[in-house]
C-alpha cells in the first residue's frame, strides 16, 4: 500500500457531530468525549494547537427537554439549541478541566464570517485563544440564525474555521471509517477512499446525505473539504468510534480518508469570499469573459457581462455565472446593480460617458476575485 501524504501538526481543527456526540440522540456521550478530550490534552501537550468544532446543541437540547423526536418549528430548533448548548460546554469544560486545560465557547453565525470586520475579529479572537493554550469550541450560533441564513451543517463551519486559523488538518470525526465509494448504509460492497484530491469532482457523487440526527452526511464532508483546501488545509474524514483516534493520527497513523489540497493555498482575503454561502446578486457573462476569468485570471470588466441580477450595492458580494446559469468566480462589486446594469456590455472607457463618474475601470478586480 503507497503511504499517504503526511499532515502538518501545527494546528488542527477537530470537528465532531451530533450522531457520535449524544450517542443517536441518547444524550452526550461523557465517556467518548473524555476519551476525546484526554487525546486532545495530549496533543496540545506536545503542541499541536486545536479548535473544537463540536455540534450536539440541538439533539442535546431535545434530550434534555425530554422531547421524543427533532420538532419542526424554528422557534423549538433554537430553544433546544439554547438548552443544549449548556449541557455541551458544560461537559467540554469539565472534561478539559480535569487536563488542567482551559476551554472558551465560540458561537459563530454567517454573518459574523461574511461581513469582513467580524470575520477579522474572529479570526484574532481565535488566534489569541490558541496562542494562549486555550481550546476554543466552537458551534454556529444557532438560536439567531434561521434556515436561510445558517450554515446548518458544522462541516461547512468547521472548514470556514479551518480557513480562520489557517490549520494543517480539519479532522472530522464521524460514525463512519471514513468516506466510502457510495454510501455504506445503501451498499454493503461500499470500498473505504483512503486518500484523494480535496478538489477532485468526482467525489460529490460518490457522497449521500445524512444520518437522522447529522444534517451533511458525507456531501457536506466534501465540501467542506474543499472549501477548508482554500487554505492549505488537509481534511481526514475518519471514525470518532475508534478509541484512539486522535492519537494514532498525531502518530502518523493512517484511519480514514484523507483528502488533501492540490492548488497552492489562496490569499485569505479570497479564502472569505469563497466561504460566503449567500451572494448579494449576479452577473450573466459571455464566453470570452467566461476564458479570460478562467484561464487568465483578469479582472471583470463591464464589457462580458451581459446581465445584472439582484440589487446590491458597491462592496457586497457577487457570483458570476456563464450562459448556463453555472456558477463560476464571485467576488466584490466596484459598482452596485443600478449602476452595473447601465454599464454593462460597455468599453470600460465609455464608463464616465455613461455614468457621468468612473470609481473603478473594472466590475470586479481580479484581488477581490476567487474563482469557484
Ligand atoms: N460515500 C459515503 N461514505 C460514507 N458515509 C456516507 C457516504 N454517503 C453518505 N454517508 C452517510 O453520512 C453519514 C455521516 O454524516 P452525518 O450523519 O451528517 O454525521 P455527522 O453528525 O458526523 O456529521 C454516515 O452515517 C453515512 O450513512
Ligand atoms: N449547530 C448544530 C449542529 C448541526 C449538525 O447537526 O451538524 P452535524 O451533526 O455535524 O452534521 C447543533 O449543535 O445542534
Amino acid at each position: 500500500m503507497n503511504a499517504r501524504t503526511p499532515i502538518g501538526n501545527r494546528r488542527w481543527v477537530i470537528k465532531i457531530g451530533s450522531a457520535l456526540l449524544t450517542r443517536d440522540g441518547r444524550g452526550l456521550d461523557h465517556e467518548a468525549m473524555a476519551g476525546w478530550v484526554e487525546q486532545i490534552a495530549a496533543a496540545r501537550a506536545a503542541g499541536t494547537e486545536i479548535v473544537l468544532v463540536s455540534s450536539g446543541a440541538v439533539a442535546e437540547g431535545i434530550n434534555r427537554l425530554g422531547w421524543g423526536e427533532r420538532p419542526r418549528a424554528i422557534h423549538e430548533l433554537q430553544a433546544a439549541a439554547a438548552v443544549g448548548q449548556m449541557g455541551l460546554v458544560q461537559a467540554w469544560e469539565s472534561a478539559f478541566i480535569a487536563h488542567g486545560r482551559h476551554t472558551a465557547q465560540v458561537l459563530l453565525t454567517h454573518d459574523d464570517l461574511s461581513d469582513r470586520k467580524r470575520y477579522l475579529n474572529a479570526r484574532s479572537a481565535l488566534r489569541t485563544l490558541l496562542a494562549m493554550g486555550v481550546v476554543p469550541v466552537v458551534n454556529e450560533n444557532d438560536t439567531v440564525v434561521t434556515d436561510e441564513i445558517r450554515f446548518g451543517d458544522n462541516d461547512t463551519l468547521g472548514a470556514l474555521v479551518a480557513n480562520l486559523v489557517e490549520a494543517d488538518l480539519l479532522l472530522i470525526l464521524t460514525d463512519q471509517e471514513g468516506m466510502y465509494d457510495r454510501d455504506p448504509r445503501h451498499d454493503p460492497e461500499a470500498q473505504l477512499i483512503r486518500e484523494a484530491s480535496a478538489e477532485d469532482t468526482a467525489l460529490e457523487a460518490m457522497a449521500g446525505g445524512g444520518g437522522a440526527l447529522g444534517r451533511g452526511g458525507m456531501r457536506t464532508k466534501v465540501r467542506a473539504a474543499r472549501l477548508a483546501a482554500r487554505s492549505g488545509t488537509a481534511t481526514l474524514i475518519a471514525s470518532g468510534r475508534e478509541p484512539s483516534i486522535i492519537a494514532d493520527t498525531v502518530a502518523g497513523g493512517d484511519h480514514g480518508t484523507l483528502l488533501v489540497p492540490r492548488q497552492p493555498p489562496q490569499t485569505a482575503r479570497k479564502q472569505w469570499l469563497a466561504g460566503h454561502l449567500q451572494v448579494a446578486g449576479h452577473f450573466v457573462l459571455d464566453a470570452g469573459a467566461v476564458r479570460a476569468l478562467r484561464e487568465q485570471g483578469t479582472s471583470l470588466l463591464p464589457v462580458g457581462v451581459v446581465e445584472v441580477w439582484g440589487t446590491f450595492d458597491r462592496g457586497e458580494v457577487v457570483a458570476c455565472l456563464d450562459q448556463e446559469g453555472r456558477e463560476i468566480a464571485r467576488g466584490l462589486a466596484n459598482y452596485g446593480a443600478d449602476e452595473a446594469r447601465r454599464i454593462r456590455g460597455h468599453a470600460s472607457d465609455a464608463i464616465e460617458g455613461t455614468l457621468g463618474y468612473i470609481d473603478d475601470p473594472e466590475l470586479i478586480h481580479r484581488d477581490n476575485l476567487v474563482l469557484v
